[in-house]
């Protein structure tokens, strides 16, 4: 589903960000991605969904060689990537429920099918009851869940999160990686998490890859957290 082969991405002032990497990450999984700042974690999910491209080796992402993309062609393949950031990034301006169609309305889905989507998010979301309210009216989780909510509804393949629980205290972190094991297993969604939560990665253990200088310093199946922070 990923596999960066010999990756290598070095930023124009000189910064070598992620060097020789090769890695793969199975259709399905959820992984953990965890280092310290600078480590690299950013620019890895850059490379995954096509805001950067690699100086050296191929990442290839569903089938498609990412740093090759035509730039036409990069709104396409981004279809099949959902990204969550730590800071939500709502449009204030839309309800919950629009701010969930409003990413299928950009890729030209039919109203019914939006409407039909829509109501199947919240609900996987927990938000039913918030699908009128505007983001200010939600609490910081809330505004998270719908914010994954708006990531998830174009069923991408892939879903990125950086951070997403950077905001939260313990119980909503905990809700929001609940949720977010939800969509991996009822969606089928292939998971990659960049955090600096060690609790979390501790007490929902997945596949943890940590970096360190642009490199991988561990590679880990059963997850847990390690030394490196
Ligand atoms: N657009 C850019 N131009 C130049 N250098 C960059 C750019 N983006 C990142 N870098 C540098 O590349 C290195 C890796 O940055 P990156 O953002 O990938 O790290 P990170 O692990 O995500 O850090 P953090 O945990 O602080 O978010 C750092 O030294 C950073 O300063």
């Amino acid at each position: 589903m990923i596999d960066f082969v010999g990756v290598s991405k070095t930023y124009p002032n000189g910064v070598h960000a992620i060097k020789n990497m090769t890695l793969h990450i199975s259709e399905g999984e959820f992984v953990y991605l965890i280092g310290p700042t600078g480590s690299g974690k950013s620019t890895f999910i850059k490379l995954i969904d096509g805001e950067e491209v690699p100086d050296e080796g191929t990442v290839t992402v569903v089938n498609t060689n990412v740093g090759k993309l035509k730039f036409k062609k990069v709104p396409y393949y981004r279809r099949n990537i959902g990204v969550v950031f730590q800071d939500f990034r709502l449009l204030p301006n839309l309800t919950v429920f629009e701010n969930i169609a409003f990413a299928m309305e950009a890729i030209g889905e039919n109203k019914h099918e939006i409407r039909k989507r829509v109501r199947e998010v919240l609900q996987l979301v927990d938000l039913e009851d918030k699908a009128r309210c505007f983001p200010r009216e939600l609490s910081g989780g809330q505004q998270q869940r719908a914010t994954i909510g708006r990531a998830i509804a174009n069923r991408p393949k892939v879903l990125v999160a950086d951070e997403p629980t950077g905001n939260l205290d313990p119980e909503k972190s905990s809700e929001i990686m609940r949720l977010l094991e939800r969509i991996n297993e009822e969606e089928k969604t292939t998971i990659v998490m960049v955090t600096h939560d060690q609790q979390l990665v501790d007490s929902f253990k997945k596949r943890t890859i940590a970096l360190e200088e642009g490199y991988i310093v561990a590679d880990m199946m059963k997850g847990g957290y390690i030394n490196h922070e």
